[in-house]
C-alpha cells in the first residue's frame, strides 16, 4: 500500500451523471492536506457522490481527479487508503463494535502495521471519545442509530494514515449536545492529519463551524466556495443565502416601485416594503434589475411595539410567530408571502397577532438579482431601507 499517492485533493471539471439527473457538473476545488473542506447542500445536492467519486467507487463522466499530481482514474478503489465514513455506515453486522472500528487497521497492507497493543489502544480511545467505549463487544443490530453512527465515525477516525478522510453526514443522528461536542474534537482530529477532509452535512451551521473552507452545493454544481466568514458575511446567491444563518436571512422578491408615495419594494402579492430613497434610486439605476430579492439579516430587521418612541410613523406589521430560547428569541412577521425574521434580545415581550411598527437597518441587510439570484453589489453600499 507504500503506493498510494498522498497530498493535495484535486478536483477539475468533474462531471457525475446518473440516468437523467446531472448529479454533479463542473465541480472543482482544491484541498490542502490538514484542511477541512465542508461541503454543505441540500438532500439529493450531489455531496455523497462527491465522496463516492473521491474514493474510487464511482467513475467521472468527465473531468480529472489527483491526489498529491497522481490522475486517481489510475488508482483503484482499494488502493486508494481512503477512510471514508459512509451516509449508511456500512458497518459489518456479523462484528462486534470494537471489530467493525477496528476493520481497517486490520486490512491487508496496513502501513505502519500495528502490534495488538497499539490497535486495542488507538480503537478502545476513539469508541470513548465517542461515548461508546463501554459498547465494545456489541453488535450492530444491538444498537441505536446514533450509536450506529459513532461506530462508522470511530472506524474513519482511527485510519490515521489515510491519505483522505471522507465524512459523509457524520453527526446527523447525533443529538444536540453529543453533536456540539464532537464537531470540535473531530475537527482537531482531522487537522492533525496529513491529508486532506471532506465533512458533507445538509446543515449550513455546522459546515461553518467545521470547514476551514465551505463549498455551498446545489443541483450538483458549487453555488460557493469560500471561508466560513465569507459565506457568513456576503452569500453569492439567495440559494446560498436560504441555508445559512441562525435564523436564515429573510427573503423579499419584489419590484422597486417609485410611483406616488415613498418609493416601496412591491411583492408579488402587491404588499409594500418601504424603501429608504438612495436605496430605491441605487436599485433602478442599475437597467433591468427593477425585480430584486432583498435579504435581510435578523439583525437588520426590529419590531417595535406601538406607542414606543418612533413606531407610529413606520409601516405596521403583525407578529406571525414567537420562539423564545432564553437569551433571544426569534420574531417573524410576513410582508405578502415572505417572512421577515428579527433576532430579539432576551425575552422581547411580544405576542402572536400584536401589531408591531417595522423598522428595517441597512446593516445586514443584501440585494440579490431577481432572475439569476446572485448578490448584486449596489453603486452605493451605504444605501439603506427607510
Ligand atoms: N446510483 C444512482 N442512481 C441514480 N441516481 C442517483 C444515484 N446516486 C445518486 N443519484 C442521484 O444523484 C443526485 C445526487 O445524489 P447524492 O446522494 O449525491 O446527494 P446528497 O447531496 O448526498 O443527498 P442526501 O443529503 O440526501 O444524502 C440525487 O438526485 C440522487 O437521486
Amino acid at each position: 500500500m507504500s503506493d498510494a499517492p498522498s497530498g493535495r485533493l484535486v478536483l477539475e471539471g468533474v462531471a457525475k451523471r446518473f440516468g437523467a439527473i446531472q448529479a454533479l457538473d463542473e465541480v472543482a476545488l482544491a484541498i490542502e492536506p490538514g484542511e477541512v473542506l465542508a461541503v454543505t447542500g441540500p438532500s439529493g445536492a450531489g455531496k455523497t457522490t462527491l465522496c463516492r467519486l473521491i474514493a474510487g467507487l464511482e467513475r467521472p463522466d468527465r473531468g480529472r481527479l489527483t491526489l498529491g499530481g497522481a490522475d486517481l482514474a489510475q488508482v483503484p478503489a482499494r488502493r486508494r487508503r481512503v477512510a471514508y465514513l459512509f451516509e449508511s455506515y456500512a458497518l459489518f453486522p456479523h462484528l462486534s463494535v470494537f471489530e467493525n472500528a477496528a476493520s481497517p487497521l486490520r486490512a491487508p497492507g496496513q502501513l505502519p502495521p500495528l502490534g495488538a497493543g497499539e490497535l486495542s489502544e488507538r480503537v478502545q480511545q476513539a469508541l470513548d471519545l465517542l461515548g461508546i467505549g463501554h459498547l465494545a463487544g456489541r453488535l450492530p443490530a444491538e444498537l441505536s442509530g446514533g450509536q450506529k453512527q459513532r461506530v462508522a465515525l470511530a472506524r474513519a477516525l482511527v485510519q490515521e494514515g489515510a491519505t483522505a478522510t471522507l465524512l459523509d453526514e457524520p453527526i446527523s443522528h447525533l443529538d444536540a449536545k453529543l453533536r456540539h461536542r464532537l464537531r470540535g474534537e473531530i475537527k482537531r482530529r482531522l487537522a492533525a492529519r496529513p491529508a486532506p477532509a471532506i465533512w458533507s452535512t445538509p446543515d449550513g451551521l455546522e459546515a461553518l463551524s467545521v470547514g476551514d473552507r465551505v463549498a455551498v452545493l446545489i443541483d450538483g454544481r458549487i453555488e460557493q466556495l469560500a471561508t466560513p466568514q465569507e459565506i457568513w458575511e456576503r452569500p453569492a446567491s439567495v440559494r446560498v443565502a436560504r441555508l445559512i444563518g441562525d435564523p436564515p436571512m429573510s427573503l423579499v422578491e419584489g419590484r422597486v416601485a417609485q410611483g406616488e408615495g415613498p418609493p416601496a419594494l412591491v411583492t408579488g402579492e402587491g404588499a409594500r416594503l418601504p424603501l429608504q430613497p438612495s436605496l430605491a434610486a441605487g436599485l433602478l439605476q442599475l437597467a433591468g434589475r427593477e425585480a430584486v430579492t432583498l435579504g435581510l439579516k435578523p439583525r437588520a430587521i426590529r419590531f417595535l411595539p406601538l406607542g414606543e418612541a418612533g413606531a407610529g410613523s413606520l409601516p405596521q406589521v403583525e407578529i406571525y410567530t414567537v420562539e423564545p430560547f432564553g437569551k433571544h428569541a426569534i420574531v417573524s412577521a410576513r410582508i405578502g408571502a415572505a417572512l421577515l425574521r428579527a433576532k430579539t434580545a432576551g425575552n422581547c415581550g411580544l405576542a402572536v397577532g400584536q401589531r408591531v411598527g417595522l423598522q428595517l437597518e441597512s446593516d445586514g441587510l443584501m440585494v440579490f438579482d431577481g432572475r439569476s439570484g446572485r448578490a448584486i453589489e449596489l453603486p452605493s453600499r451605504t444605501a439603506g431601507v427607510a
